[in-house]
């Protein structure tokens, strides 16, 4: 039996609420544009021609067109070499009329992710991807958060679902959503305040535990991982997952898998982030607070 009455009526949608914040942010570029400020400036370095990666940059260069802000989109081929993009990366950091900037991953294998995340100056790291903005985060210092741990708690508390106490089971351990998130969710940021257990790969009894969970966070990149058996009816599931998998039916060639089966744990869910339209959509809306906030100097001041 569905433990919803209606069977949209619980989604948590990530569509409205990234929409809700980019309102909020395009008013505060009006005012700084009234007060004779520049607007904000994001710039992005993107590598080779992935699909999945095109889409996000495309997505995030018109996102910054809806509020109003400045954007750069810098593209090489695969066969960039490290010394060359870590040039590029040199020159954003000098620029001064950049805010902040991303480079897309994945990037080419020749190419060490690490150092080239390294190399960002801290001020203008608005994926937070960079160690001195996670050592604050973690220590809880002001910091620039990476932006999908950090849009899945700002999801939660905007669409009024209670975490505090609550038990998070979060499976996934990436630099970039897993280990984050669970650091963010057991935070008082946002009244999280989540008791977390982080799973993965080498996890004993990964079902049994997942089953535990009131508040599910799918990120482990697998399609359909997360199955009806692992539910606890009256969970609330996260879902970040966003593979891409070919479907002749589709205009585009393909379509969107999360990392939750969907069709069987929906109707479980007492809440639920569909693929697309959830936590996709906040990814990008907290960027362009990450790039306000640098703009502004609230994290380092300029
Ligand atoms: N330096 C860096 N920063 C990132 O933040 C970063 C990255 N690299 N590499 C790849 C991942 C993935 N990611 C997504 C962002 C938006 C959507 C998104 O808006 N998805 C839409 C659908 C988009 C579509 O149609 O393909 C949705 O879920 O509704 C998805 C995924 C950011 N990432
Ligand atoms: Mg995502």
């Amino acid at each position: 039996m569905p433990h919803s009455e209606n069977a949209t009526a619980h989604l948590i949608d990530g569509k409205q609420t990234a929409e809700d914040i980019k309102v909020e942010i395009a008013a505060e570029v009006a005012h700084l544009l009234a007060a004779g400020q520049k607007v904000p400036h994001l710039a992005a370095i993107l590598v080779g021609h992935d699909g999945g990666s095109e889409t996000y940059v495309r997505n995030k260069v018109l996102a910054c067109e809806r509020v109003g802000y400045a954007s750069t989109l810098l593209r090489f081929d695969d066969d960039i070499t490290e010394a060359e993009l870590l040039a590029q990366v040199a020159a954003l950091n000098e620029n001064a009329d950049i805010d902040g900037f991303i480079v897309q991953l994945p990037l080419p294998k020749h190419i060490d992710p690490e150092k080239v995340i390294e190399a960002i100056r801290p001020e203008k790291d608005v994926d937070g991807f960079h160690p001195m903005n996670l050592g604050r985060m973690v220590a809880g210092l002001p910091a620039l958060l990476p932006a999908t741990p950090s849009g899945i708690v700002e999801l939660m508390a905007r669409q009024g679902i209670k975490t505090s106490g609550k038990h998070c089971v979060v499976i996934g351990r990436s630099n970039i959503v897993g280990t984050p998130v669970s650091i963010l969710l057991a935070k008082n940021l946002e009244n999280a305040n989540c008791t977390v257990t982080l799973c993965h790969s080498r996890t004993q009894n990964l079902p049994e535990i997942v089953r535990q969970a009131d508040i599910i966070v799918a990120a482990i990149g697998r399609p359909e991982f997360v199955t009806a058996d692992m539910v606890k009816p009256g969970a609330i599931v996260i879902d970040v997952g966003t593979t891409r998998v070919t479907d002749a039916n589709k205009k585009s060639g393909y379509s969107l898998k999360g990392d939750v089966n969907f069709a069987e744990v929906a109707p479980l869910a007492a809440r639920i982030t569909p693929v697309p339209g959830g936590v996709g959509p906040m990814t990008i809306a907290m960027l362009l607070l990450n790039t306000l906030r640098a703009a502004k100097g609230e994290v380092y001041p300029k």
